[in-house]
C-alpha cells in the first residue's frame, strides 16, 4: 500500500545541515540523543516527552554571535517541517536556526523573535508574505487556534510527502544509515496515508477557562499562572463495546487536587447519560500527576499498523515459534499473532492494560498467549527466565523509545527477528542505531540489521507519525 503521492508536494528547499550536528553535540535534539549517547534513563525521564528542536548552524558559518533579539522582526522561509509539526526556517545570511509554529514549508513570512533557547530561537508568525504552494483552505473552522490538527490547511499529499522526509532524515542523521543503503536496498518504504482524513478522532480534550464558570456546579477553573482553581480540563474519549456494539463514552475530569465531593454534581448530572459508562478524576498538581482513577486507557492503535506488523513479522505458521511482545498494552499485537504462533509472551507495565489483554485473549478463544505486568526500564537480570527464546520480539514502546538496559538485552537475546513499531521516529532512529551499530563506548557490540522501514499516517493533520521497522540478527 504505497503513499499515492503525486509530484510537487513539498519541497525540501534546503537539505538541512543541522542535522549534521546530530552526531557533534551532546545536546538531545528532537528528544532524542544526539551524538554522544546520553545516559538514557535520565532522557527518558527528562527529555524525550519535551523535545528540542535543531540547533544553529553557527560552528561551521562561523556566526556564533549571531542570535535573533526577542521582539525582532524577521523575514523568514519555512524550509521543512520539524519534530511536532513546528516549522523549520534560517535566518538568511546566519544559518542560524528558528522554529516558528503554524507555519508550511515553502512559506514567506514575517515573524517576531519570541524566545531564546539555547541554539536557537523561537518565532511567532505575524503575517504571511507567499503561502506555500499546498496551502488549501482548512475545512474546520476551529483550525487556526485549536491545537489538534496544526496543518489542516496543508494539503493532505504534501503533508505525507513531508512526514516520509521527517522519518528519512532522522533514520539518516540519527539512525546513521546512509541515504545509499536506504534507497539501494529498498529498505525505507514509501509512506502509508490514511484513508479516513477527517472524523477520525476518538478523544476530546477541552481546557477548562474562566469563561467556563457555572454557578450550577460552582467548580473555580484552575488558572494556570496562579495555580489557583480546582478543574482544569476534561477528556472524552468514545469506544465501542465488543459484545453489544454500542458506543461507549469515557469521561475523565482533570483536577488540581482530590476533592471527588466537589465534582459530585456534576458526576451525577452527567451519570444518566446511557452513553457514559466510565467517569474518571485524574489528579494533576503542579508536582507531579496522580493517578486516581478506575482505569487506565491505553493507546489503541489501528487495524492498518497491524496487518503491516503482521506482515512484517514473517511468522511462518507452522506453529512452532515464540513471540515476545513488549509494551504489550491490551495485547492487541500479540493476540494478532499468536494464531501463527507457538506461544506469545506479553509485556506492559499497566496493570489493567494486562488484565485487559487477558480478557481480549479470552474473548477470542486465544489460549497460546500469557501477559505480564511490569516495568521494562527496571529489568533484571532474570527477565530472560519468565519466557522462551524467543523468534520474534515485537517491541512498541511509548515515545520515549526502548530504556539501554532493553536494548542490552535484546542485543544479548539474539531473536532472529525484532519488529519495532513507534510513534515517535526520532527515537526509534535512535534505538535503530543502538540495535544494528552497537554501542562502541559501552563495549555493545551490533547484530541486527535494518531490513525494513515503513512509516504510516494515523492521524492526518498532526505531527504525528507511526513507524513498523524490521531488523534480522545478523
Ligand atoms: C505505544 S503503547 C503500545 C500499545 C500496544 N502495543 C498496543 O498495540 O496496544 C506503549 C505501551 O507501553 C507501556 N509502557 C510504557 N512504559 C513501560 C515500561 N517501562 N514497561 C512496560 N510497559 C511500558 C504503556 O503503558 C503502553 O501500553
Amino acid at each position: 500500500m504505497a503513499a499515492a503521492v503525486p509530484s510537487g508536494g513539498v519541497h525540501l528547499l534546503h537539505p538541512r545541515p543541522w542535522l549534521r550536528h546530530l552526531r557533534r553535540t551532546a545536546r538531545p535534539i528532537s528528544g532524542i540523543a544526539a551524538s554522544s549517547r546520553v545516559d538514557h534513563a535520565e532522557e527518558l525521564n527528562s527529555t524525550a516527552e519535551t523535545p528540542e528542536p535543531p540547533m544553529s548552524r553557527s560552528a561551521e558559518k562561523d556566526t556564533a554571535a549571531y542570535y535573533p533579539k526577542q521582539g525582532q522582526i524577521l523575514e523568514l522561509v519555512c524550509e521543512s517541517l520539524a519534530y511536532k509539526g513546528n516549522g523549520l526556517c534560517m535566518v538568511d545570511g546566519t544559518g542560524f536556526v528558528v522554529m516558528c509554529d503554524r507555519v508550511l514549508p515553502g512559506e514567506k513570512f514575517i515573524g517576531r523573535g519570541t524566545r531564546k533557547k539555547d541554539n536557537y530561537a523561537e518565532v511567532k508568525k505575524l503575517e504571511t508574505n507567499r503561502p506555500h504552494w499546498d496551502m488549501v483552505e482548512a475545512p474546520c473552522e476551529y483550525a487556526s487556534h485549536c491545537g489538534g490538527c496544526k496543518t489542516q490547511n496543508l494539503l493532505y499529499e504534501a503533508q505525507v510527502r513531508a512526514k516520509e522526509q521527517q522519518v528519512r532524515e532522522l533514520v539518516v542523521h540519527v539512525g546513521k544509515f546512509s541515504n545509499k543503503d536506504l534507497d539501494v536496498d529498498d529498505i525505507m518504504k514509501p509512506i502509508v496515508p490514511c484513508d479516513i482524513q477527517f472524523h477520525y478522532r476518538n478523544k476530546v480534550l477541552a481546557f477548562i477557562q474562566e469563561i467556563w464558570r457555572n454557578p450550577e456546579f460552582g467548580l473555580s477553573p484552575y488558572d494556570g499562572h496562579s495555580h489557583r482553581g480546582f478543574l482544569k480540563h476534561f477528556m472524552l474519549r468514545t469506544g465501542w463495546n465488543v459484545e453489544t456494539c454500542q458506543p461507549e463514552l469515557m469521561v475523565n475530569f482533570v483536577t488540581s487536587s482530590y476533592q471527588p465531593e466537589l465534582l459530585k454534581p456534576l458526576v451525577d448530572k452527567i451519570s444518566p447519560f446511557p452513553d457514559v459508562v466510565s467517569i474518571i478524576n485524574n489528579v494533576n498538581t503542579s508536582v507531579g500527576n496522580k493517578s486516581i482513577q478506575i482505569r487506565t486507557s491505553c493507546t489503541l492503535q489501528a487495524e492498518i499498523l497491524y496487518k503491516l506488523i503482521e506482515d512484517c513479522s514473517f511468522l511462518k505458521g507452522d506453529g512452532w515459534e515464540i513471540v515476545l511482545d513488549l509494551f504489550c498494552g491490551t495485547g492487541t499485537i500479540g493476540l494478532t499473532l499468536a494464531k501463527k504462533a507457538k506461544h506469545v509472551y506479553g509485556f506492559e507495565i499497566v496493570d489493567q492494560a494486562i488484565k485487559d489483554a487477558c480478557r481480549n485473549a479470552d474473548l477470542n478463544g486465544i489460549s497460546n498467549a500469557t501477559f505480564v505486568q511490569g516495568d521494562l526500564n527496571k529489568n533484571g537480570e532474570n527477565f530472560g527466565e519468565y519466557f522462551p527464546k524467543p523468534d520474534l520480539v515485537i517491541t512498541d514502546p511509548n515515545r520515549p523509545g526502548m530504556h539501554m538496559k532493553l536494548i542490552k538485552f535484546l542485543l544479548n537475546l539474539k531473536a532472529d527477528r525484532i519488529v519495532y513499531v513507534s510513534c515517535n521516529p526520532a527515537t526509534c532512529a535512535r534505538d535503530l542505531d543502538y540495535l544494528c551499530h552497537g554501542v562502541p563506548e559501552k563495549n555493545i557490540e551490533r547484530c541486527y540489521k535494518l531490513k525494513s522501514i515503513q512509516s504510516v499516517d494515523m492521524f492526518p493533520h498532526t505531527p504525528h507519525i507511526e513507524c513498523v521497522c524490521l531488523l534480522e540478527l545478523n
